[in-house]
């Protein structure tokens, strides 16, 4: 039956294929999970950091701005007895501006909101009236305070920081306060610049109106950001880490700290792409030193295929000449070195023995005479073949017995039988053993005498007939024998043509009496056989 897929794999390419994608997968499989891995270790580690980071952060910035509200605490109560002396009042703002280096720009401001000193004093604000968001808070609020961002008369984003001025009776003189300039450098942005990472990473601070007070592109300083789920949290007083989409639509890993001592929050963050850029290096490394292992491995898997294999296809290519004698000896070969292929190649030997031994009992059937077990006419046609295509000269004895006819009716087809087996015995008895006796029809037998000529074949012809009357054949008596002789070669005679001479002497010994053996007439100047 033909196979339904017309596939030519072989077993090796098969072990092949299975060996070689069970390996890719698994390597494949651990590829991805060491990525997986080492990409949320990656990942925990950033969070971590990023938290860290905002929270250090966050203690730092609430540090300088303890410090500024301290330096104006100090300021204010030097201000409480010289409110009035303008010397005192030039020399705080100048000191504070210079020596602390916390502000833009330093104020002292009296009780209706006139400014008393300023520096720089290339602001020229001085006697005027401040009605700045921030300047209206600290006279409304007559206590230490942080100010919202609002925009200065100047035109800045500010910040600013105050602190009230109350003389020895309590009562309230106005303020001293300093301004942060929110797009300008300065100490809080030197703070947060100084850590700015070169990694990608970046932070940005955010007020309770999500108004960003630093960011590492000024021109966002004092933009809103609104509907960030990281903003969102850390105004509501968390710090943590999180994922976020930035306003660039870019995902980010982010860490964020709330300040305790303003509304304010710091993100620090830094996105996928920086972040997980050295996992490429370090699979590419992973690969490099993988690769040879992976190649070793294929490399021992193929030489294993071949072993496991060649001894099936062995098996397998003998397998289609089974019935060629050379098949046992090519099997008995083939090195079955595991159990499965041994035990094949031992069923294959057996059947091949039997298979031989079954042709050979089929091949003398089909050349032997079931009767008397002497060659048949198929044996004797191939026998003659062998004789003259080795050129081996032979005689031929025509041997058919005289009044057989008589025997049967007589004694009947049984005892006709036995005649007829005894008379093969003693042909075989009387010629030699390389001689060739074959039954070519009812009660005719021919026999082949290589490297005799026909003189010596009639002395042997007359020594069967005479054997032959003088055997007694129970329970039919003695029987008689007539016998032709002929001999190849001799002239031009086929071998046929001998075969029928043979016949013909034969037809002439029943003819002249029965009981006789005659050479044919062609031979009887024939001494020797001679080759032509
Ligand atoms: N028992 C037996 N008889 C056979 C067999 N084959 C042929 N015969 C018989 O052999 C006989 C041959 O008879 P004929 O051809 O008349 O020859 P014959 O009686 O021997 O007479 P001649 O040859 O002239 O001497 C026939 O009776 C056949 O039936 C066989 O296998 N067994």
């Amino acid at each position: 039956m033909r196979s339904r897929f017309n596939i030519h794999l072989d077993l090796k390419k098969l072990i092949l294929c299975l060996a070689v994608s069970v390996t890719v997968i698994t390597f494949l499989n651990g590829f991805y999970s060491s990525y997986q891995v080492q990409k949320q270790q990656l990942q925990q580690q950033t969070f971590r950091n990023h938290k860290a980071y905002a929270e250090k952060l966050v203690s730092a910035t609430e540090r300088f701005l303890l410090a500024a509200q301290q330096q104006l605490a100090f300021s204010a109560k030097i201000l409480a007895t010289q409110f009035t002396n303008e010397n005192t009042l030039n020399q705080e703002t100048q000191r504070l501006l210079l020596q602390t280096d916390s502000f833009n720009s330093t104020v002292v401001v009296d009780k209706q909101g006139v400014v008393l000193d300023i520096s720089p004093s290339s602001l020229k604000l001085k006697g005027q009236s401040l009605d700045s968001d921030g300047a209206q808070q600290a006279l409304d609020n007559k206590k230490p305070m942080i100010s919202e961002p609002y925009i200065s008369a100047a035109g800045n984003l500010i910040i600013f920081i105050s602190h009230p001025v109350f003389n020895s009776k309590g009562e309230y003189l106005g303020y001293i306060g300093g301004s942060l300039y929110l797009k300008q450098t300065g100490i809080l942005h030197d703070l947060l610049q100084v850590h700015y990472h070169q990694d990608g990473s970046y932070l940005y601070v955010v007020d309770k109106n999500r108004r960003l007070l630093y960011h590492p592109n000024v021109t966002r300083i004092g933009e809103q950001v609104f509907n960030n789920p990281v903003i969102e949290a850390v105004l509501r007083g968390e710090s943590g880490a999180q994922q976020v989409k930035n306003s660039q639509n870019i995902m980010m890993l982010a860490g964020f700290a709330p300040l305790k001592i303003a509304p304010w929050g710091i993100v620090t963050q830094r996105s996928f792409s920086a972040t997980y850029a050295p996992l490429d290096g370090l699979m590419m490394n992973v690969l490099y030193r993988t690769l040879p292992i992976g190649l070793a491995t294929f490399v021992f898997i193929w030489v294993v295929a071949r072993l496991i294999s060649k001894p099936l296809r062995q098996l397998a290519e003998t397998a289609h000449t089974l019935d060629k004698p050379s098949t046992s000896q090519q099997l008995k070969q083939v090195q079955s070195w595991y159990f499965e292929s041994a035990e094949l190649r031992k069923a294959m030997l057996k059947g091949v023995g039997l298979l031989h031994n079954q042709i050979g009992l089929l091949k003398h059937e089909a050349q032997t005479d079931p009767l008397t077990g002497l060659h048949n006419r198929r044996s004797l046609e191939l026998m003659i073949d062998k004789l003259t295509l080795h050129h081996t000269p032979f005689s031929v004895l025509a041997i058919d017995i005289d009044f057989f006819k008589r025997v049967n009716d007589e004694f009947g087809h049984d005892f006709g039988d036995i005649v007829l087996q005894s008379l093969a015995t003693i042909i075989v008895d009387v010629t030699r053993e390389h001689d060739f006796v074959a039954r070519t029809g009812g009660e005719e037998f021919i026999v082949i005498l290589p490297n005799i000529n026909v003189k010596s074949a009639y002395m042997l012809a007359e020594r069967l007939r005479m054997r032959v009357s003088e055997t007694t054949i129970q329970p039919v008596g003695c029987i008689n024998i007539s016998i032709g002789i002929s001999g190849w070669p001799l002239q031009q005679l086929s071998v046929e043509e001998v075969l029928k001479h043979a016949d013909q002497a034969l037809y002439e010994a029943k003819k002249t009496g029965r009981n006789r053996s005659i050479i044919d007439a062609k031979y009887q100047d024939a001494e020797f056989l001679t080759l032509q």
